[in-house]
């Protein structure tokens, strides 16, 4: 298939294109660089710098390339949780206005097949885990709602204009894969956080909250290895259905406390990484774990990489190799 990638030089986009040209597709990347890096974008895609807000109709209209597309993998989006509650314009405007425009162009061009980067943030605080796709969606925050409108415009548009559109649902993504992981200027998720730590980057982790009714006092969330991720895309986009809007939650079906996650870290690099308490961070639920069942029986997805020491793995080989190159290092 011809495809664009939305997103691309980020961290979910760059793996989720270097495995579907490794299936032999075709892809051209659109990126504004906002928080991805050029350099993760694999070689063999075609790259076009922009905002997808003002580039997605010259895009498809077959103006990379001459050639029309079949799909597109939609990751671009702003997506940290605490500026969403401080600048929620920017995720209004730059998530749902944005990939309104990419909906219509779609629409424009006769782009039939969609799959889009939702997330478990939809949900917010659940009632019942492991969270199953029928849950309650009551977003904590502006990040969680601009994906859940997204999601609502989505379904809307499949009904009425027959784009085949899958929603995945990811949970907490982790790993790396064919030397592209986590490396944004403004690093906010735990495991890369952790890493900098064990590298010497930064003196301690924080933990937020100690005091939620988990196991150890510690929030819990499913960490699902970018790789494993990347194949539902490419499972998602062969199975499209015209008129039709399908979504699956995307995790490994088990949680981790922070403090089991650091521990991990500590097995996996064989380093000291002082630890110290913090407040709880605002927005954040107690426990996130996915229920991926329905994207195993109607996907055929098969999560292979479900060891959290396997994704940790993955993620310090990453990080070590890409060592004083990193953001991280350089700050
Ligand atoms: N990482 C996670 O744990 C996680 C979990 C759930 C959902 N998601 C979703 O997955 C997607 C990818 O996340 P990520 O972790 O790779 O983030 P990321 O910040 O690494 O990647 C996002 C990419 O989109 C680009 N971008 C943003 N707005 C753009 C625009 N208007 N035009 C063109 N490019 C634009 C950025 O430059 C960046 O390269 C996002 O939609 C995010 O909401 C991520
Ligand atoms: O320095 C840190 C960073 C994080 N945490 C904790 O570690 C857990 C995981 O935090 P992350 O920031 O790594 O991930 P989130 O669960 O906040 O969010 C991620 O997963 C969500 C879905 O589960 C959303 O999709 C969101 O986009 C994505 O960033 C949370 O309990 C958080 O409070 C710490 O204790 N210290």
């Amino acid at each position: 298939m011809r495809l664009l990638v939305t997103g691309g030089a980020g961290y979910v986009g760059s793996v989720c294109s270097a495995v579907l040209l490794e299936q032999g597709h075709d892809l051209v990347v659109v990126d504004d660089l906002s928080t991805g890096n050029r350099d993760a974008v694999p070689e063999s895609a075609t790259f076009v710098e922009g905002d997808l807000a003002d580039c997605a109709v010259d895009v498809l209209s077959a103006g990379v390339g001459g050639q029309a597309f079949d799909g597109v993998v939609h990751c671009a989006a702003r997506s940290l949780v605490g500026e969403s509650v401080v600048d929620p314009a920017e995720y209004w405007h730059g998530n749902v206005v944005t990939s309104l425009r990419l909906l219509d162009a779609m629409r424009a061009t006769g782009t039939r097949r969609l799959v889009f980067s939702s997330t478990a943030a939809t949900y917010g605080e659940p009632d019942v885990v492991p969270i199953v796709e029928d849950a309650p969606t009551r977003p904590t925050n502006p990040y969680g709602a601009t994906k859940l409108a997204i999601d609502h415009a989505i379904t809307s548009y499949a009904n009425a204009y027959g784009i085949g559109a899958t929603s995945l649902r990811y949970f907490n993504v982790a790993g790396a894969y064919g030397g592209v992981g986590e490396n944004r200027i403004v690093e906010t998720h735990l495991i890369p956080l952790v890493l900098q730590v064990a590298m010497g980057y930064r003196e301690h982790i924080s933990v937020f909250g100690t005091d939620w009714q988990t196991r150890d006092g510690t929030a819990v969330r499913d960490y699902i290895h970018v790789r494993d991720l990347a194949e539902a895309h490419v499972l998602a986009l062969e199975s499209s259905v015209e008129g039709k809007h399908r979504i699956f939650n995307l995790g490994s079906g088990e949680g981790f406390t922070v403090r089991e996650v650091i521990d991990a870290c500590r097995r996996v690099t064989g380093r000291d990484i002082p630890v110290v308490d913090a407040p709880r961070r605002a927005g954040d639920p107690a426990v996130l774990i996915a229920s991926s069942d329905r994207a195993i029986s109607e996907l055929g997805w098969k999560p292979k990489l479900t060891e959290l020491d396997t994704i940790v793995a993955d993620a310090w080989e990453f990080t070590r190799q890409l060592g004083d190159r990193s953001h991280a290092a350089r700050t």
